[in-house]
């Protein structure tokens, strides 16, 4: 006690700290025994307040130091020396992969694996984000008219079916254990949140005789072998010189004749050779920051156009006029006409950000707020709370309204104001491919339905998890146009 105490005071008065504070727990009793709706607004609430640029939250004994501002933000997103990732990143179990990877491991993977999802290849992959959405669009069709569905489930399996045609080719249709997988997409997030917060459970020892350890150990293996599948079919491919992806773009140079799979990208990188580990790893790291995040995107996007008509009317005329044909052809550039849409979906990614909060560690010293913060620390981006700053948005922070994001409002913005696909060099890699299978996914279904719901904004709560869950469910009816 009497070393927390120690510790606790040794910082400068510029970084504060978040109370209330005990020794040995910390501020552990916003979250110890907390449903987790209240975990998330005690972390809220805690990020809100913070006066300091720079304040600190204790995790028993563990200090993160948090930040809600921009400047700090950009500070520590650009900082060469804060592109690690703490421990706790340990807990998603795929430390291999580039989500989870440490820097030295990182720096080499992210820029091989930078090219592979440019342009050229995205407009590689536009024909099988439509056929994966038509195939949603025939599951939807099937539901009586003004039945209350839950959007989400539809959506995440059709995220799913795009994240495995484009990653290795894969018909998940075909597949008899796709609720396995859609569980496995969903439990990526959700045990290595759990175990964030439960600071006791930190310890590997204790970990492991926990019900979560099984029950995420056997997710795990599932996907594991899964992934050792995927790789052991590349791999013959590969050795047999039957790799499907064109390494040349065709003559006219108007882009690839075949989707450029990424599991191809992989083994037939130049400028890296991965291992075998590696390349179990980063598949199943794709499929995982790749779907849940997208499906619930949209799902928020559906169910605020639901909960506003009149901004829905205006999306879907956009999408009529972009696309007036049955069966739309879209490219990358055409979406590019979507323009309102896109202020839309912005809006939608302030108010919900898929990923709240971030986590970073430095692995030299730092000098922040004129205190020196030793290598090995934690940094906290709390990008839910930037997302709402009345200084930035304006008085109406909290309310959506698209015009924030029209290019007159936007110019001269902090670039580090918005944050939905993070910011710095480990920011999202796979933002051009979200935005646009999102885009596609809203054509198709706006121009087919319009989307109701009895959920109003005030009501919606959030629990804590690594991505922004909505307490309860996506709850629309749909309606065909
Ligand atoms: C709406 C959709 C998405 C959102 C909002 C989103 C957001 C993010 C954010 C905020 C991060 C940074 C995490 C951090 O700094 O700690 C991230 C990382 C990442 N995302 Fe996304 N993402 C989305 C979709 C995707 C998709 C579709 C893919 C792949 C096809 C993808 C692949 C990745 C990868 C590999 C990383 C790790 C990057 C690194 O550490 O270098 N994401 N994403």
């Amino acid at each position: 006690a009497i070393w927390s105490i120690v510790k606790k005071n040794s910082y400068p008065q510029t970084i504060g700290i978040v109370e209330p504070w005990y020794p040995l727990i910390g501020n552990g009793l916003l979250f110890l025994g907390q449903t987790d709706v209240k975990k998330f607004q005690n972390l809220e609430k805690v990020c809100s307040a913070g006066k300091e640029d720079l304040f600190r939250l204790y995790l028993g004994e563990k200090i993160i130091f948090y930040t809600n501002d921009v400047n700090m933000a950009q500070k520590i997103m650009t900082n060469p020396n804060c592109m690690n990732r703490p421990y706790m990143y340990d807990f998603f179990n795929l430390n291999k992969g580039l989500f989870a990877a440490k820097t030295h491991l990182w720096k080499g993977q992210r820029k091989a694996l930078n090219p592979a999802f440019n342009m050229k290849i995205l407009e590689s992959f536009v024909p099988i984000f439509c056929d994966a959405t038509k195939n949603m669009v025939q599951r939807l069709d099937a539901i009586p008219a003004g039945e209350t569905i839950n959007i989400m489930e539809h959506l995440l399996r059709c995220t799913l079916e795009m994240l495995c045609a484009t990653t290795f080719e894969f018909d998940v249709n075909d597949f008899a254990k796709i609720d396995e997988m859609l569980h496995g997409m969903e439990s990526f997030f959700y045990y290595a949140a759990k175990r964030m917060l439960k600071f006791q459970y930190h310890l590997d020892f204790i970990y492991r005789w926990t019900k979560d350890y099984r029950e995420q150990t056997s997710v795990h293996k599932f996907m594991h072998t899964y992934g050792m599948q995927i790789y052991n079919n590349a791999n013959e491919k590969y050795t047999k010189g039957l790799l499907t992806n064109d390494q040349t773009e065709d003559g006219n140079n108007e882009g690839f004749r075949k989707p450029q799979l990424f599991v191809n990208q992989i083994f037939s990188n130049t400028s890296r050779k991965f291992t075998r580990e590696e390349i179990i790893e980063n598949i199943l790291t794709i499929l995982g920051a790749g779907t849940d995040t997208s499906a619930t995107e949209v799902a928020y996007v559906l169910l605020q156009l639901a909960m506003y008509p009149s901004y829905q009317q205006k999306v879907y005329e956009e999408i009529m006029k972009v696309f007036p044909e049955a069966e739309p052809h879209i490219t990358t550039e055409s979406l590019k006409r979507l323009q309102y849409t896109e202020m839309v979906m912005n809006e939608c990614f302030r108010i919900y950000p898929v990923a709240p909060n971030l986590l970073r560690e430095n692995t030299e010293d730092v000098t922040l707020c004129g205190a020196r913060i030793p290598k090995g620390s934690i940094f906290g981006i709390s990008i839910y709370t930037i997302h709402r700053r009345k200084d930035i948005w304006g008085p109406d922070a909290d309310r959506f309204n698209p015009e924030r994001f029209s290019p007159e409002r936007s110019a001269g913005r902090h670039p580090f104001a918005f944050l939905a696909f993070s910011g710095g060099s480990r920011n999202c890699l796979g933002a051009r491919y979200a935005m646009i299978s999102m885009k596609i996914m809203l054509v198709y279904l706006m121009k087919k339905y319009h989307f109701k719901t009895k959920i109003r904004e005030e009501d919606l709560r959030y629990r804590f998890e690594i991505i922004l869950r909505l307490d309860g469910e996506h709850l629309v009816q749909i309606e065909k146009r």
